[in-house]
């Protein structure tokens, strides 16, 4: 029976010199899924990518693709096509001839191809850029121009590196969210490296959290933001602030000593702990909820659809978004509270 996953990788692992660069990976992405690799740089999202492709092979682990093993098969020998950061298109080749390409190599017909062609750039919304050359287009039009290169060919899967990292900020919005409606009208099966959590989160079926070569966690990214399998995933997804306590004989101070304004709807036990919560759910003023703190203001950052208050206690740090002003001025004591809920305690 056809396997119901595009793509199983399977334990895979690879070094350079000393450097464990993937680490016995495992993941299964099935058939429609869009999988996000994301993580720090350096934690292996690149080369597990490069390693799916067939630009690099394995010390160990399975790869399979569609059910068939792939791992000693060179990259053009494997249903799948890559994104790069910059499109790499072939700049003496027209926009059509670029994403006539692959379509040429794989022997499909001249029809076909001219109509496929067609209907790839209608979906890139580039109709009418046919004859145009790399050179004479944007940022963004060449990544679509990569984008409908690749998915032209209909791909066991699409690997998709870092694609829109060098584009600028509005660009990059507007991009991510037409691959988004591109894999839910198609419906392709693809691996998407990035470093930018908002990414991941807007655009992934699941999202896998990579640290030192390792997956740390993989998930849906609701489940990956709001149950976060260690402290880890959680301060790398969203924003959050730290409170560092030290706790004996029932009182909480900072790491200097100095005793903290804090309460907690569950006590901690005597030791140091790391408490999380994120700025937006930190209310200010407030003195009726599960947990609270008095702290300092500091200063005030005005963000655009929220206003961002800093604090000081003692030697903690922290900051919460609040969408209009407060009346309070920089040095006056402020009540902060939050629930249970939406902290995050490690220690
Ligand atoms: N060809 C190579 N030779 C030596 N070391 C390598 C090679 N490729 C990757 N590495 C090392 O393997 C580790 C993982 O690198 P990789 O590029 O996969 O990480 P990444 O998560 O994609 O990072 P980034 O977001 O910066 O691209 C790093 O320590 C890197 O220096």
């Amino acid at each position: 029976m056809a396997s119901m996953n595009a793509l199983e990788l399977d334990g895979i692992r690879r070094a350079f010199g000393g450097v464990v660069a993937v680490d016995d990976v495992s993941i299964d992405v099935r058939r429609g899924e869009f999988v996000t690799l994301l993580g720090p740089s350096g934690s292996g999202k690149t080369s597990t990518l490069r390693l799916i492709g067939g630009f690099e092979q394995p010390d160990a682990g399975a790869i399979r693709i569609n059910g068939s093993r792939v791992d000693h098969l060179p990259a053009y020998q494997r249903d799948t096509t890559t994104i790069f950061q910059t499109g790499a298109l072939f700049p003496h080749k027209t926009v059509a001839e670029n994403v006539a390409y692959g379509l040429r190599m794989r022997g499909v017909s001249k029809a076909d191809i001219s109509s496929r062609v067609r209907q790839a750039l209608d979906v890139v919304r580039l109709s009418g850029y046919e004859e145009r050359y790399p050179a004479q287009l944007s940022g963004g039009q060449k990544q679509r121009v990569a984008l409908a290169r690749s998915m032209v060919v209909r791909p066991a899967i699409l690997l998709f590196d870092e694609p829109l990292s060098a584009l600028d900020l509005s660009l990059r919005l507007q991009l991510r969210a037409e691959i988004k409606r591109l894999h839910d009208e198609i419906g392709f099966s693809a691996i998407y490296v990035t470093h930018d959590q908002g990414e991941a989160m807007a655009m992934s079926s699941r999202v896998a959290v990579m640290r030192s070569g390792r997956i740390e966690q993989i998930d849906r990214p609701e489940k990956v933001f709001g149950e976060p399998s260690s402290e880890f995933v959680y301060t790398f997804i969203g924003e959050s602030c730290c409170l560092r306590a030290q706790v004996s004989a029932g009182t909480a101070a900072d790491s200097d000593g100095t005793p903290l304004d804090l309460r907690l709807s569950t006590p901690l036990s005597e030791g140091s702990w790391r408490l999380y919560v994120r700025p937006s759910r930190l209310y200010l003023g407030r003195t009726d909820m599960q947990n609270g703190l008095r702290a300092r203001l500091d200063f005030t950052e005005f963000l655009g659809d929220v206003h961002r208050y800093h604090f000081k206690a003692g030697k903690l740090e922290l900051f919460a978004d609040h969408p209009g002003a407060i009346a309070h001025r920089p040095g006056d004591f402020v009540d902060i509270g939050w629930q249970t809920v939406d902290m995050m305690v490690y220690q």
